[in-house]
C-alpha cells in the first residue's frame, strides 16, 4: 500500500518563515551617476563615452553645461534622496530588504557595490534601474554592465531586472499630476510637449523585442496622459513627443524634433503657451535642468512663449509605491505565483526577462586606422 507523503512536522518548523520578498534577499538601485564637483566632470565624461564616437566639440558643450552647476550633476542626490524613500516605503509594510545602490559612469561603482553586497552575503537580489523604457541606452547597457560586475566579482549575487515601468499607472499618475500642475500656470489652450532623451533613429529601430520600443513606449506613455488628463478637464490640446539632449556626429541621424525647434514651430502656430513635460526622465537630471529649465526656457522667453515645465517623478509617493510594489511582483513571479501586472495603455505589461536580442549594441563607426591592414601593403602611399 503506498502512504501518502506527509510533510515531516520538525522539517516544516526549520524551515524560515516566508516573507513578501521570498527570494531576494536584497534590493539594487542601478543608475546612470554624475559628477559632484567640477574636477569630476572631465573623468565622468570620459566614462560615458568610452568608445562611442561623440565629437570632442559636443563633450566641450556637455563639460560647460556641468560647469555651470558648479560641476555637480543633481543625478547623484535625486538618488540618494530615492533611496531614502524606498527604505521608508518598505519599512513601512515590513518589507525587511537592504537597499544598495550602485552606478554605471560614477561612484559607487556598480562593480564596487556587487561586491560589497557579496561580503555582506547577498545571493539575490533585485534590481531597480532609473530608467523607464526600453533602448540600448536605458535597458540592455544597464544589463551589459550588470553581466561584467557579476564577472569580475567573486560571489556576486544573481540579479533580477524589473520590467519597464512607464507604463505602469503609479508611472504615468505622477506625469498625470504634474502635468495638470504645469497646465494651471499657463494660458487657456496651452500645448503639452512631452519630451525625451534623443536616442539615434537606429537604436530606436531595434529598441524592444519587436524593435521601435523606445519611441512606441514613449508615444502610448504620452497618449495615456493627455487621455487622463482630457478625461478629467473635457478640454482637447496639442500634444507632441519631442527630443533633447541629442549628441554624436550630424551625419548619424538621431530622433527629431529638438524641443527648442518645436517651441519655436508652436510659437510660430500662435500657440498660447506650453507644458514641457520629461517623460522620458525619473528625476531632475543634467538633462532636465540644462535642456530644459535653461536652453529650452531660454528659447520659450525668446519667442514670447509662456512654458511651465511639469516635475519628474523624483520621490512622488505614486513612484516610490509602483517601486514597491513592482519588487513584490517580481519575488512572486520568481516564486512561481501570477502576479496581478498593473499597467496602462495599448502595449502591456514590459517583460520580467529581456529576450537575448532583445536591443542590440549598434555596431559603431570605426576608422580605417583600425582595420587590419594586409601586411603586402607598403610602408607609405604617397600618391
Ligand atoms: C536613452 C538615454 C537615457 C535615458 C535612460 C537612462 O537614464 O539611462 C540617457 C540618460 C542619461 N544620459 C546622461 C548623460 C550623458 N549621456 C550622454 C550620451 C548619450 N546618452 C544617450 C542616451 C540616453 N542617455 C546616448 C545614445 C548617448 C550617446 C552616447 C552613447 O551612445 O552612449 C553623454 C555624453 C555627452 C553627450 O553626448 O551628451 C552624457 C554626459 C545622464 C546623466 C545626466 C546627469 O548628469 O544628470 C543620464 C541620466
Ligand atoms: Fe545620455
Amino acid at each position: 500500500m503506498v502512504h501518502p507523503v506527509s510533510p515531516d512536522p520538525a522539517r516544516a518548523d526549520s524551515t524560515p518563515a516566508r516573507t513578501d520578498s521570498d527570494p531576494y534577499d536584497a534590493v539594487l538601485l542601478l543608475s546612470f551617476g554624475g559628477p559632484e564637483k567640477p574636477e569630476d566632470v572631465l573623468p565622468f565624461l570620459q566614462n560615458v563615452t568610452r568608445g562611442r564616437g561623440i565629437p570632442d566639440e559636443r563633450l566641450k558643450e556637455v563639460g560647460e553645461h556641468y560647469y555651470g552647476f558648479g560641476g555637480k550633476s543633481p543625478i547623484n542626490d535625486q538618488n540618494r534622496a530615492l533611496l531614502a524613500a524606498l527604505r521608508e516605503s518598505f519599512d513601512e509594510i515590513g518589507l525587511g530588504l537592504p537597499v544598495y545602490w550602485g552606478n554605471r559612469n560614477w561612484a559607487p561603482y556598480l562593480t564596487d557595490t556587487l561586491r560589497e553586497m557579496a561580503a555582506d552575503g547577498i545571493r539575490r537580489a533585485v534590481v531597480i534601474v532609473t530608467s523607464a523604457y526600453p533602448s540600448y541606452s536605458g535597458c540592455r547597457q544597464y544589463r551589459e554592465n550588470l553581466a561584467d560586475a557579476t564577472a569580475a566579482v567573486e560571489n556576486a549575487p544573481v540579479i533580477n531586472k524589473l520590467r519597464h515601468y512607464a507604463n505602469h499607472p503609479g508611472f504615468v499618475g505622477s506625469f498625470v499630476e504634474s502635468t495638470a500642475a504645469a497646465l494651471s500656470e499657463l494660458p487657456e489652450g496651452a500645448a503639452i510637449a512631452y519630451v525625451t532623451h534623443s536616442i539615434p533613429t537606429a537604436m530606436n529601430a531595434t529598441s524592444g523585442p519587436d524593435g521601435d520600443g523606445y519611441v512606441g513606449w514613449h508615444l502610448d506613455v504620452a497618449a495615456e496622459i493627455t487621455a487622463e488628463l482630457e478625461r478629467r478637464t473635457g478640454v482637447t490640446r496639442r500634444t507632441d513627443l519631442v527630443y533633447c539632449s541629442r549628441s554624436g556626429p550630424p551625419q548619424v541621424p538621431w530622433l527629431e524634433p529638438d524641443v527648442n525647434d518645436h517651441l519655436e514651430e508652436l510659437a510660430a502656430a500662435g500657440v498660447p503657451g506650453v507644458a514641457v513635460v520629461p517623460i522620458g526622465f525619473v528625476s531632475d537630471h543634467m538633462e532636465v535642468i540644462y535642456d530644459l529649465d535653461t536652453e529650452a526656457a531660454a528659447t520659450a522667453d525668446k519667442l514670447g512663449l509662456p512654458m511651465a515645465r511639469a516635475a519628474t517623478p523624483g520621490t512622488d509617493a505614486r513612484f516610490v509605491t509602483m517601486l514597491r510594489d513592482l519588487v513584490v511582483e517580481r519575488a512572486e513571479a520568481e516564486r512561481g505565483e501570477q502576479p496581478e501586472r498593473p499597467c496602462v495603455g495599448k502595449l502591456g505589461p514590459g517583460w520580467d526577462n529581456c529576450r537575448p536580442d532583445c536591443c542590440p549594441a549598434l555596431r559603431r563607426p570605426t576608422t580605417s586606422t583600425q582595420t587590419a591592414v594586409p601586411t603586402t601593403a607598403g610602408p607609405k602611399d604617397t600618391a
